[in-house]
């Protein structure tokens, strides 16, 4: 049976994208993801995402297979790209701008703006040690300027989770970091449980980041949704940024607001289609 998918990308971290929304549509396996997202043997991708049926009164459900195969809680970028994917199945017969999306890290909803921008409500950040997947300071305590052993160097870390896990830390100039070399034992590092998404951050200016990203389960990608959104919030907890920031990555800006009012996360940025085939 062929599967139809549609490729997206958000900021060049890109998806395949699949209906899955009918019961008759299996969803593949992690082992099938991987080999989807082979940039050289597959279709290649950072991961592949499904649309499926809404629970608990949500309109629909995500999923995501990160490229190694493994499941992440959430993927801000991912969920942009599944916004105008659902508004794309729906067609003519749409009647929403704001869709409510049951992921593993809570209900969280993407708006398709008027200009083609995507704006989404990330949720609540989880700071405590006890809601971030870390060993490194127990107890309920912050996890804010950590010192973490990586590579024969001690890093200032600061760790927050939207869902899933990121560990940010704050350097002079991003493009000098070994990504390639640093990335997976950050990844991998004994204090992460759950291993972990890791970004470095140079702050432009209170409003201005300029970040680079190795994710968990996908390695250097272009963009990283939900690191941006936590990245500004290690850059308030730590005092190197105001609450509203473009957070510059290489694949483009995201605008991110951590609302006072609310306490919630707001990111606001693109999604493009790219192209449909069966599998
Ligand atoms: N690799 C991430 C999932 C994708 C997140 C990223 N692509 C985003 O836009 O948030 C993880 O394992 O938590």
């Amino acid at each position: 049976m062929a599967i139809e998918f549609t490729k997206y990308h958000g900021l060049g971290n890109d998806f395949i994208l699949i209906d899955n929304r009918s019961s008759s549509v299996p969803v593949i396996t992690p082992e099938q993801a991987i080999k989807l997202c082979d940039r050289h043997f597959g279709i290649g991708a950072d991961g592949v995402i499904f649309a499926l049926p809404g629970e608990n009164g949500t309109d629909y459900t995500m999923r995501i297979f990160n490229s190694d195969g493994s499941e992440p809680e959430m993927c801000g970028n991912g969920i942009r790209c599944l916004g105008v994917f659902l508004a794309d199945l729906e067609g003519e017969s749409r009647s929403k701008d704001l869709y409510r999306i049951h992921t593993l890290a809570g209900v969280i909803t993407p708006q398709l703006m008027a200009d083609g921008q995507v704006k989404v409500d990330m949720g609540l950040p989880k700071l405590l040690a006890a809601e971030i997947p870390t060993t490194l300071s127990a107890g309920d305590s912050k996890v804010i300027n950590q010192p973490l052993e990586v590579a024969g160097k001690t890093w200032e870390v600061t760790c927050v989770s939207m869902g899933n896990p990121h560990c940010i830390t704050f350097v002079d100039d991003v493009a000098a970091i070994p990504l390639e070399s640093i990335g997976p034992q950050f990844e991998h590092h004994p204090v992460f449980p759950q291993r972990t998404n890791t970004e470095f951050i140079q702050v432009v200016s209170r409003n201005y980041l300029k970040m680079r990203v190795w994710e968990r389960g996908a390695g250097i990608t272009l963009a990283c949704g939900t690191g941006a959104c936590a990245s500004l919030v290690a850059g308030v907890l730590t005092g190197k940024c105001d609450r509203t920031a473009t957070v510059e990555l290489p694949g483009g800006p995201l605008e991110i607001e951590w609302s006072e009012i609310d306490q919630r996360v707001y990111m606001t940025g693109p999604a493009e289609r790219v192209f449909t085939g069966k599998l």
